[in-house]
């Protein structure tokens, strides 16, 4: 058997790639504005068939968002069998075949590449697809569509759903019926699966109602969705829902607004009131921040950081409580964003890795432990088990009433964790639940440790591929004699920290700092900014006003 070449033809021609775009499979699938991504939708969509054949007919996902960034943007991510990220080695192919100009040289393309990676064409292909509610997500997803087809690939329209339910979906297709199923593999299924374990987890009375910030995104879907089912054990308060007003997605509100302007979203100043938490999800809700106001009404922000200490912590002590400490071990992954201070606090309790940014790398690492815990500062993670450690944790047998309970609360810990990718609305489920465990109000959780004042800058440079980093990205490689002139001024501030690297979604160098006081660390981040920038060759009289 051999491909539908006139059928690819036909269609292709339907989707032409535009003339002087380049696009790359990044860290976040390819992302760019929505209006200029018709082609790569259709090429994807042949590539979702081929990857899918490649795995001898498993259900590959496909997810059309742009997540936290703004609405005109969109992009798109392919999702290997077992809910994980597409297979690093993938990602170029999927650059090569976005890149080619016109049909025939797609066509040529997919023939070597179907040659060079011996793919049976004549294997079946399955690919479940989902979408956010960008405005421009329709006409992609009919692109894609049109890829399947030209393949003969059998479809899924999951419809408009969050990136974390596509991922569940896919783990659930693929484990249908076997010993590993994961659960029923529809939405209701992930509500019913995620908010019964809670559910044991924690009892009546209700928690005190929560405001979530849905980002004006497809979260708030998913969390009504999952509202039906918390009536009795967590009252949710939506904001931010508004799905179809043009131009509010992710606009001031949603997770990344408030980690990156560790401020509250002004829709929320006269709904929050002191020591209520609130939390914020990001435009396809795989991300999640906390966060509260004191009494004197001043903000505290609870990140990813604050997420990892006390879900680390309260799974150390059940697995200490169940008795099963020495066969279990707990690790715990950042990268070089994580507040000091969380790094101190952890690294004294538990092993803890640092790798370079980016989920894959994260997860990777995460699953090296019996239990991995990593999230991004951002607020994107999740836990991982083994699945030695999950057979253990569903097998073991305890000896005591104490251990059994705390055993019964680890299997319920487990089912309320979305483990195949960062999952806001699961990582909600089980921060609440450790909440209440711990009867922790915001204020509680965030006096495990605090936060050194830190300040994230981007700086514009001609070419940000000059910058090359090692140790997880903590320092700089080149340009040469940079990362020397950064440990100078580093020096001269109380617990000053400084490290500068390329964005991989971005076309800018991100520079970090963090120091013992708000002005210290806003200080040294410009003066980097301001070394980088001249470093690079950055305009003089484009320099932005605050660099020092
Ligand atoms: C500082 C920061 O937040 N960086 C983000 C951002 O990566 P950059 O490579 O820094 O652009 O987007 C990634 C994908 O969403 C996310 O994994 C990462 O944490
Ligand atoms: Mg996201």
């Amino acid at each position: 058997m051999s491909l539908p070449i006139d059928d690819i033809r036909r269609l292709s021609d339907l989707h032409p790639k535009p003339q002087g775009i380049s696009y790359q499979y990044g860290t976040a699938g390819f992302r760019t504005l929505g209006k200029v991504l018709d082609s790569v939708l259709f090429r994807v969509g042949v590539l979702a068939a081929l990857r899918s054949k490649k795995l001898d007919g498993k259900t590959i996902g496909v997810m059309v968002t742009a997540s936290h960034n703004p609405e005109p943007d969109n992009g798109v991510k392919l999702v290997d069998p077992r809910g994980e990220m597409l297979e690093t080695s993938w990602e170029s192919h999927a650059t090569v075949l976005a890149n080619t100009s016109s049909t025939d040289e797609f066509i040529s393309a997919l023939q070597d590449f179907i040659k060079t990676t011996d793919i049976d064409i004549s294997k079946p292909a399955k690919v479940v697809y989902a979408r956010d509610t960008r405005p421009s997500g329709p006409a992609l997803v009919a692109a894609l569509e049109d890829g399947l087809k030209a393949t003969g690939a059998e479809g899924r329209n999951a419809g408009v759903t969050t990136t974390p339910i596509l991922h569940y979906l896919v783990r659930t297709i693929n484990t249908k019926g076997t010993k590993q199923s994961y659960g029923v593999d529809t939405e209701e299924g992930y509500y019913t699966k995620l908010s019964s374990a809670f559910n044991k987890l924690v009892g009546r009375p209700p928690r005190p109602p929560l405001v979530i910030d849905c980002a004006n995104g497809v979260g708030a879907l998913a969390a009504r969705g999952l509202s039906r089912y918390l009536v009795n054990s967590l009252p949710v308060q939506l904001e931010n829902t508004a799905i179809d007003t043009p131009g509010a997605l992710n606009n001031s509100c949603g997770a990344d607004f408030v980690k990156v302007n560790q401020k509250l979203p002004p829709s929320l100043t006269d709904v929050l009131h002191p020591g209520q938490r609130a939390c914020s999800l990001d435009g396809d809700a795989d991300r999640l921040i906390y966060f509260y106001l004191d009494e004197r009404s001043q903000f505290h922000l609870l990140d990813g950081d604050k997420i990892t200490t006390v879900v680390a912590s309260f799974i150390v002590e059940l697995v200490k409580a169940v008795g099963l400490d020495e066969r279990l071990k707990v690790g715990v992954v950042q990268t070089a964003y994580a507040n000091g201070n969380s790094t101190k606090y952890l690294s004294e309790r538990l092993p803890v890795k640092c790798v370079p940014t980016g989920v894959k790398h994260l997860h990777h690492a995460a699953e090296k432990y019996d239990i991995g815990v990593y999230f991004e500062a951002n607020g994107h993670g999740t836990v991982v088990f083994s699945q030695p450690a999950q057979d253990l944790i569903f097998s073991h047998q305890p000896s005591t009433p104490t251990q059994s309970t705390a055993l019964v609360h680890l299997q319920n810990v487990l089912n309320v964790i979305n483990q195949t990718v960062g999952d806001a609305l699961s990582d909600m489920l089980l921060v609440e639940a450790v909440l209440a465990h711990k009867s922790y109000g915001g204020a509680e959780w965030d006096s495990l440790y605090t936060d050194l004042p830190n300040r994230l800058v981007k700086v514009v440079v001609p070419d940000r591929n000059i910058f090359k980093t090692e140790d997880a990205e903590r320092r700089l490689v080149r340009p040469g004699g940079l990362q020397t002139k950064i440990d100078e001024l580093v020096n001269v501030y109380t617990g000053g920290r400084s490290f500068v690297r390329p964005s991989g979604t971005e076309d800018v160098v991100r520079v970090y700092a963090e120091a013992a006081s708000r002005p210290q660390a806003d200080e040294l981040a410009f003066r980097v900014a301001g070394l980088v920038y001249d470093l690079a060759g950055g305009d003089p009289s484009q320099r932005p006003k605050e660099f020092l």
